[in-house]
């Protein structure tokens, strides 16, 4: 099957800046996408050019397997719901009346649909946008971007501002369009948000799509407090263990990244004279945090 959505090696310079360098991602039917790294990596410019917003100054972007062009770009991106980073909307235009014009942009703009997101989450609609709270405005964007039914969804961080109850009811609607094949594009620093929700995360750094080098699921974390004395072991267990994939000493805490059987696991935690010891499952955090220490 096609992907709903592949960019191909997008670049997008400001002025002599380089923004977004040579990103290819692709989100297929029925697959939540994480789009994670620091301020400033690029996720906002790549899915402004995504949404055509922005003109790359190289690199593809394929809808539906159509490469998107001046031609066929408004077509396309009526099945594609978005969720900008900054919600602007007429500032003295009640919440009504802006769905009521979203009704004539989409002819597939589902009017009972849009009552039940509104009624879901608690939309005030007879206040003018300007008169709403950041995470009540986020809400209208959110109507905006699902009440057409589309069959892709770029969400520059959705749940930003948004208070616990509604984002909750968010990832449901989310995982409920992912059974019905919809695809999603999701930028967020909620780790884990992005870690619960998503099938697979793509990681971008400096405007470069990065691939965590060793860290994978699979691994432990094992945190370790020595005192200045024990710390002499961790040469050994080094030495002694090629399943450490990592090993990172601050002061006396010693974090251990491992990879290997169980067996081994407990042959290393039997080989080390600590103070006090948690084993973890690796988290989507320690990735980032791997990935980004650099910076
Ligand atoms: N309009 C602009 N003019 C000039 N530079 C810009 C503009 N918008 C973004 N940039 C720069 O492009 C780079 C990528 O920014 P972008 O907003 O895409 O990052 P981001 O990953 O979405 O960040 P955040 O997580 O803070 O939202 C940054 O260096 C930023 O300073």
């Amino acid at each position: 099957m096609s992907f709903l959505l592949e960019t191909k090696n997008l670049t997008k310079y400001y002025g002599k800046r380089l923004a977004i360098d040579k990103v290819s991602i692709t989100v297929s039917p029925g697959e939540i996408v994480g789009f994670v790294g620091p301020n400033g990596s690029g996720k906002t410019t790549t899915m402004r050019t995504v949404m055509g917003f922005l003109k790359p100054d190289s690199g593809k972007v394929f809808l539906f397997g159509e490469e998107v062009n001046r031609r066929n770009v408004h077509r396309l991106l009526r099945y594609v719901g978005y969720v900008p980073g900054e919600v602007n909307y007429y500032a003295d235009v009640t919440v009504r009346r802006i769905l009521e014009f979203y009704t004539s942009f989409y002819e597939d703009f589902d009017a009972e649909y849009c009552e039940y997101l509104c009624k879901m989450f608690d939309v005030q609609l007879d206040k003018k946008f300007e008169e709403l709270s950041l995470g009540n405005k986020k809400k209208v964007s959110i109507i905006q971007a699902l009440a057409h039914k589309p069959r892709l969804l770029i969400l520059d961080e959705p749940t930003n501002s948004l208070d616990p109850v509604i984002q909750k009811k968010l990832y449901n609607i989310l995982r409920e369009l992912r059974a019905s094949g919809v695809g999603v594009l999701l930028s967020s620093h909620v780790l884990g948000e992005v870690e619960k929700l998503c099938d697979r995360v793509v990681f971008i750094k400096d405007g470069r799509i990065v691939t965590p080098p060793t860290f994978d699921k699979s691994m432990k974390k094992i945190v370790v407090d020595l005192s200045t004395e024990q710390v002499e072991q961790l040469s050994r267990v080094k030495a002694d263990f090629p399943e450490v994939v990592e090993l990172i000493l601050e002061n006396s805490t010693v974090v251990i990244y491992f990879k290997g059987s169980q067996k081994r696991l407990v042959h290393l935690l039997n080989s080390i004279d600590f103070q006090d010891i948690s084993v973890t499952d690796l988290s989507l955090e320690d990735v980032f945090e791997n990935l980004y220490r650099a910076n």
